[in-house]
């Protein structure tokens, strides 16, 4: 059986995985994320999950890797994390009152061969007032989350719909991930 590696540093992905029993080792990809403005944000989100992967496999030619990339989408703008404080008060305040979406490129590399996919669910949010942003913002946890929320911890308060999957929001589409996985073992 390959080893099985999750090129990821986000501890949302590494918990899903355990979630559902899978051995696995973590090796995190030290690539920029850039991304060409001129790409649909479905090609965005599958372009830096595979660059991600790719970059951790070019060290394990015989293991199967997992890349994935989460981005926020509102009114056609792609929101990564944020840099500052700032920048998460101006996403949270976009994000009041509408509907945006939540994009999981994940792909899948082994030797020569990968697959990339995607996962996009809608999510709607709550009018958020200015004491509510300021307070969240203030307690660190949107720091690190594409959109600058995490709807698994304290950002769930802000959410009043979501279609699609919950677990894509979170980082990584699981079911999807783990069905596409199979055809590698
Ligand atoms: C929208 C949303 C995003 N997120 C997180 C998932 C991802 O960790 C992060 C988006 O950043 P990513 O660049 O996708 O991932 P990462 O930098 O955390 O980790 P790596 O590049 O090493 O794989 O936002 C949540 O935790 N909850 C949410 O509700």
């Amino acid at each position: 059986m390959k080893p099985l590696i999750l090129a990821s540093g986000s501890p949302r992905r590494k918990e899903l995985l355990q979630q559902v029993k899978l051995s696995f080792e973590v090796k995190v990809s030290t690539i920029e994320e850039t991304f060409d403005p001129k790409m649909n944000p479905e090609e965005i989100a599958m372009n830096l999950a595979l660059q991600k992967a790719e970059d951790v496999a070019r060290d394990n030619r015989e293991s199967v890797i997992i890349g994935a990339d989460t981005i926020v989408v509102h009114d056609g703008l792609v929101l990564g994390k944020p840099k500052d404080v700032d920048e998460a008060t101006y996403m949270l305040k976009m994000l009041s009152g509408n509907t945006h979406y939540v994009i999981s490129g994940v792909a899948i590399v082994s030797g020569d061969r990968h697959v990339t996919f995607f996962e996009k669910t809608a999510v709607t949010f709550w009018e958020l007032t200015d004491e509510e942003i300021e307070y969240y913002i203030k307690s660190g946890e949107p720091m690190d989350k594409a959109g600058s929320y995490g709807i698994q911890e304290v950002g769930a308060l802000f959410v009043k719909e979501i279609h699609g999957d919950y677990f894509s929001v979170v980082g990584l589409p699981l079911s999807k991930t783990v069905r596409e996985l199979k055809s590698f073992f």
